[in-house]
């Protein structure tokens, strides 16, 4: 990259390499055109009428793209499904939800685009929630102009990941709920629970199959696990009695109906006792008292995740361990918080 010294009529289409600023009375009013700006026709009287008959733009070399051009192929580059950009400002190219959705983050090419001299995208937190419209993440280059070769490395991290960043819209599932607890059952105390999941899962755009009742039987609450996922249940809770009391049976039940159980303890705090498990493709879901007690649980973490299609893993349970636990505020701002951002 050089600086060469241009009559303003022979500027057009080229860049400024310098912010020229306009001075009225004395006193400077900021810059009128500013360092990197491509030089349009109408800006040559603008610049004649400020004595500017030659300014100083950069002459790029082949190898080199204004800082403009390579914002614009990042936000090309890393936008996948359900994703929308807009921009560049300043190089800035920030990323949109196209639809509302579950916002996956590809964090080995994250990362690796971040490792690249002058570039930088960021992002919300993997795995949030986001709305039809919400801005997701911002790239830009930090020079002027930079060589070619570092977007085009970059879009080749793109390329080789299949994605980067991406929108998984909710799926209008059918969810069942088996809630558990003898107290509940023989009608001695009234149901918290079927309240709470219902209207978790509705806020999604899914519906709520059915909601039976157990008491603390293993046998029986196997029975009625069963009878959910014949009767179509796409996801099923299960909720109550998920500890240590000996009517506490629940996670015997879900390992009676043959799921097989990814993990249970959840490093969530509230949600420390909840167990996942699948039943061939269904998801079945021990969920202790607290995700009744509680406003936001790791009913809050898992929820979206299944209803937007993952298959959800022992691993992706203990990557909560960072950031799992809730801070309890009197006021709860979730999820603009840190609860359930997790570590990858
Ligand atoms: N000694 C220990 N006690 C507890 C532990 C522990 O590790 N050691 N863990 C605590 C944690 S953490 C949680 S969370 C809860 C989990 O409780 P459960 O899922 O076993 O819940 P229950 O014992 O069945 O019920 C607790 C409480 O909530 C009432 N309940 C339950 N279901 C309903 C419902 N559908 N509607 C209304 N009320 C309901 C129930 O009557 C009990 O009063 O365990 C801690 N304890
Ligand atoms: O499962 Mo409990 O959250 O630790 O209240």
């Amino acid at each position: 990259m050089k600086l060469q010294a241009i009559k303003v009529e022979e500027a057009v289409g080229k860049v400024l390499s310098h912010d020229i600023t306009k001075i009225v009375k004395g006193e400077s009013k900021g810059a009128l055109y500013k360092k990197g700006h491509i030089i349009k026709q109408e800006d040559v009287p603008e610049l004649l009428k400020l004595g500017k008959e030659n300014i100083y733009i950069l002459d790029l070399e082949n190898s080199d793209i204004h800082e403009d051009e390579a914002g614009i192929r990042l936000g090309k580059a890393v936008s996948g499904d359900c994703v929308t950009w807009q921009g560049p400002k300043e190089s800035r190219v920030n990323m949109y939800a196209a639809s509302g959705g579950l916002l996956k983050i590809n964090i080995p090419a994250l990362e690796a685009i971040n490792e690249l001299p002058d570039v930088i995208l960021s992002t919300l937190p993997d795995n949030t929630v986001v709305k039809e419209g919400e801005m997701l993440a911002g790239t830009k280059v930090i020079p002027l102009v930079v060589p070619e070769k570092t977007v085009l490395t970059a879009e080749n991290i793109c390329r080789q990941a299949g994605w980067v960043i991406k929108v998984l819209p909710f799926r209008k599932l059918k969810v069942g709920a088996v809630i558990t607890g003898s107290e509940v059952y023989k009608k001695r105390i009234r149901d918290g629970f079927g309240p709470v999941i219902t209207e978790k899962v509705e806020a999604f755009g899914s519906e709520i199959l059915g909601i039976d009742f157990a008491p603390d039987n293993a046998e029986i609450i196997a029975a009625k696990i069963n009878k959910m996922a014949s009767d179509g249940a796409d996801i099923i809770f299960v909720t109550g009695g998920m500890s240590v009391d000996p009517d506490d049976v629940t996670p015997h039940a879900i390992r009676l109906v043959g799921a097989k159980v990814e993990k249970y303890g959840a490093a969530a705090l509230p949600g420390a006792m909840f167990m996942l498990a699948y039943l061939g493709d269904i998801p079945v879901m021990g969920v202790p008292a607290c995700g009744m007690f509680f406003k936001v649980t790791i009913v809050d973490l898992m929820l979206p995740r299944l209803l937007a299609g993952e298959r959800v893993t022992r691993k992706d349970i203990v990557a909560l361990a960072c950031g799992g636990l809730c801070r309890a505020c009197p006021e709860c701002r979730y999820p603009n918080c840190t609860f359930g951002k997790g570590s990858h």
